[in-house]
């Protein structure tokens, strides 16, 4: 396994590797969640990138960057077992270097949801996976439902900039009681930990009435709200919405006839951490 750090480096020795070429790009402190993508992209590849890069352009101001948790020894460790080829892990002074002024502002994909709450989050994600596409020039790309905007967002990106990348979206992975694994879940505090599944049973209330026959966004939302209103530890709903789930615009009716495929999502906040996830309804 080779460990990288500069972009020149990374883009000469993806030229000469044998394909298909496959790139996981996490922000490190893997977890389950990650190794899922990266086992699927191990499957797929006959060489297999992973970059680890705390991204500074998609936090805010006030944001979580500095505390952002990191453990790049035992994620080199876990990488190895899972027979990586090549890490990329750059320093921010490489990926932005003085002078860094051109930048890729996704579009109407970022209304609402994390794109609303985090102001230029997504104006960061985009630069910084186009700028990692171009240097890996990967066949395939892998990314996490867990965060559904963002898996539209880079869609997007990839099809309207012809950027030459498979973008391969992964199912959730959840600890047992439901959560969605998530390297901001080291946060929680042991009771903020316990009330935590209360997101992914408020997205479930949503999914069962749905099964049941409603379609009304306006119902799902209220079916969810409700799971989360009675949870005291939460503090904050940031949104539940309900989203055409390719272009992220808002849908009335949660109607998936013709393959249309619907996320329900909620961002909340147990105190300081704040938690997203999604649920999809019409997959399968
Ligand atoms: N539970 C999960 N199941 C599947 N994929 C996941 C999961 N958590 C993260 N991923 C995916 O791993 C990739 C890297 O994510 P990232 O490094 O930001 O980890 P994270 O756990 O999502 O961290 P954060 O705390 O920022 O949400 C992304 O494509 C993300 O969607
Ligand atoms: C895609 C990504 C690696 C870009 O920094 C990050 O947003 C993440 O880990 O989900
Ligand atoms: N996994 C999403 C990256 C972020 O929250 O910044």
């Amino acid at each position: 396994m080779k460990i990288i750090r500069t972009c020149a480096e990374m883009a000469a020795l993806c030229r000469d590797v044998q394909r298909p070429l496959g790139l996981v790009p996490t922000m490190g402190a893997l977890h389950d969640g990650h190794l899922s993508l990266t086992r699927r992209a191990r499957a797929d590849s006959a060489t297999m990138a992973v970059s680890i890069f705390v991204n500074p352009t998609q936090f805010g101001a006030g944001e979580d960057f500095n505390s952002y948790p990191r453990s790049f020894e035992r994620d080199l460790d876990l990488l190895a077992e899972q027979g990586t080829d090549l890490v990329f892990a750059p320093p921010p002074e490489e990926v932005y270097p003085d002078g860094f002024d051109t930048w890729i502002e996704p579009g109407s994909v970022t209304e609402g949801q994390e794109g609303e709450a985090r102001p230029g989050h997504f104006k960061g994600v985009a630069t910084v996976v186009a700028k990692l596409f171009s240097i890996v020039r990967a066949d395939r790309a892998y990314f996490g439902q867990k965060d559904g905007q963002q898996v539209a967002v880079i869609r997007r990106m990839a099809q309207d900039l012809n950027l030459g990348v498979e973008v391969v979206t992964m199912p959730t992975i959840r600890e047992a009681d439901g959560l969605a694994l998530s390297s901001r879940n080291a946060y929680l505090t042991t009771d903020q930990r316990q009330a935590a599944p209360v997101i992914y049973r408020a997205l479930c209330a949503a999914q069962e009435l749905w099964r049941g026959g409603e379609q009304d966004a306006g119902r799902l939302r209220a079916a969810a709200m409700a799971v989360l209103q009675a949870e005291p530890m939460l503090e904050l709903v940031d949104y539940v919405s309900v989203v055409d789930a390719d272009s992220m615009a808002p849908v009335e009716r949660a109607d998936t006839s013709g393959g249309r495929r619907v996320m329900v999502a909620v961002a909340a906040k147990l105190g300081q951490p704040r938690l997203i996830d999604n649920i999809i309804l019409g997959d399968g």
